[in-house]
């Protein structure tokens, strides 16, 4: 359904999950969500015995409300937030080898991306990335495009066609980067990048599915006065900015001697005025205390994406450290980096990385059970952490009244039954009677996938819905 078309007034009545903070999860087993018109959150009711009585109770405006029950296991939880991807490199998932950083770009991803020149090609892989991240349950996505002004004009067209809010970034690269894919001239790389964020503005004027990001790829890709112009470009047009920060030693090392007069990687971005409280930073693994503190100094966010850390070797992130020292985290699947589209993957992800960092592995001196990240954790990162993250912390993220309802309806399947018999069905995740609501929420996290996200709304309307599945 179009974002802009009407919805009616409907009560979503079943089991709910949501983070209440980064240690609290509610899981209610009776709850009724009300949804008005503009995909608002006006009512949550928990401990709810019959659906009459939600109506008289809300009164004569709620008594015709459609209702959309959740049956069998399962619970309704707040859409994922995906804070750093790159969707051109969606074909490239699961192809890297042995590579790391630095040769990972050169091999699989600025071939790939050149080669989105082709309206066409971008079509087929942009429609095919955001239905699969939809299907997934990513209500929200911050999304790398190429340095191709219609392609990436055409991700932000897809993005509020199929309802999916989106940040949409077209990349600029003026330096280090092959001949047949970099920008001709800072001036190029930001008149193709005012073109990009002037589209965005265009089609969806007030921002509310589709908005513009300004996307330098990464210090090694820019110059200095490039970075300097997308710094003024970003404050100029009040746009977000995205880039990547501290992934890999090479490429450290690399900035150090690109920017020989910065105290650091960090201070690189610093200097172009590059941090600010809506810049998201991809990765940053490696970051000293210093820079940590200008990071949090400067308001901005960090995109933790554990799949991809690992898969290009690239380090584990200390990120229980970074949440103690007040930074702002939310998860991000970097396709195709990483090979998942899915956020749930990353929430697991996240949760092993944090496990090896606690056995004293990769960024640790030390074993450090204080480094572990919990389920509860994980989630809220996966959702209010994220939405703190796109600048949407007030919105979305938690079912609240006064929030909008960008949702999931989860479904877990039936329960293995008491007798011999048919066991395995279409849900990855197998059930018994005797699991807690809390432990059926573990077991979707540590076993679950797409086969249980039945249906993903954004702001009350429907974006995704599994086939044979009625709402
Ligand atoms: N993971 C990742 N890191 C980058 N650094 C610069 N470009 C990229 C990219 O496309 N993916
Ligand atoms: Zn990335």
């Amino acid at each position: 359904m179009a974002a802009s078309q009407p919805i009616p007034k409907t009560i979503y009545i079943g089991s709910f999950a949501h983070c209440i903070s980064l240690n609290e999860l509610e899981v209610c087993e009776r709850g009724a969500i009300g949804v008005d018109e503009e995909g608002v959150i006006r009512f949550v009711e928990r401990n709810v015995s019959n659906e009459e009585d939600i109506k008289l109770n809300f009164g004569e405006e709620w008594k015709d409300a459609k209702v959309v029950r959740l049956e069998g296991k399962g619970f309704f939880f707040p859409g994922f937030i995906d804070t750093h991807t790159h969707a051109p490199q969606h074909p490239n998932s699961g192809l890297f080898g042995k590579t790391t950083l630095l040769d990972w770009l050169t091999t699989y991803t600025f071939p790939l991306e050149a080669s989105l020149s082709s309206l066409p090609k971008a079509h087929r892989i942009y429609t095919n990335f955001v239905s699969r991240t939809l299907s997934h349950g990513t209500t929200t996505c911050a999304y790398y495009a190429t340095r191709h002004v219609p392609a990436t004009n055409l991700l932000s067209s897809i993005c509020l066609a199929r309802g999916q809010r989106a940040l949409v970034g077209r990349v600029c690269m003026d330096s280090l980067s092959p001949p047949y894919y970099r920008d001709a001239s800072t001036a190029s790389a930001v008149a193709d990048s005012r073109a990009c964020i002037e589209h965005t503005r265009r089609i969806d004027p007030s921002g509310t599915i589709v908005r513009p990001i300004v996307t330098p790829r990464f210090a090694p890709s820019c110059t200095a006065p490039c970075l300097a112009a997308l710094g003024a470009l970003a404050h100029e047009t009040s746009s977000f900015i995205q880039t990547h920060i501290s992934e890999n030693h090479n490429e450290i090392a690399l900035v150090k001697s690109l920017f020989p007069h910065s105290k650091s990687y960090t201070d690189v971005y610093d200097t172009a005025n590059l941090l600010t409280p809506q810049t998201i930073l991809a990765h940053a693994i490696h970051l000293s205390q210093d820079e940590r503190d200008t990071i949090r100094a400067r308001g901005a966010k960090i995109s933790h994406c554990p799949a991809s850390n690992t898969a290009l070797t690239s380090g584990c992130c200390r990120v229980r450290e970074y949440l103690d020292q007040g930074l702002t985290v939310g998860l991000g699947t970097d396709v195709s980096g990483g090979c998942s589209p899915s956020i749930l993957e990353q929430v697991r992800q996240a949760i092993w990385t944090s496990r090896f960092v606690a056995m004293g592995g990769p960024g640790a001196d030390q074993p450090d059970e204080k480094a572990k990240l919990s389920t509860c954790e994980a989630l809220y990162l996966a959702t209010r952490g994220g939405a703190e993250v796109v600048g949407l912390a007030d919105k979305v993220g938690v079912f609240e009244v006064g929030r909008e309802f960008d949702a999931q309806m989860v479904r877990l399947g039936v329960e293995v039954p008491e007798v011999e018999g048919e066991s395995v069905q279409d849900s990855p995740v197998s059930l018994f009677s005797f699991e807690s609501r809390e432990e059926m929420v573990e077991k979707w996290v540590y076993s679950g996938d797409d086969r249980n996200c039945a249906v993903v709304w954004v702001r009350g309307r429907v974006v995704h819905k599994r086939k044979g599945v009625v709402v």
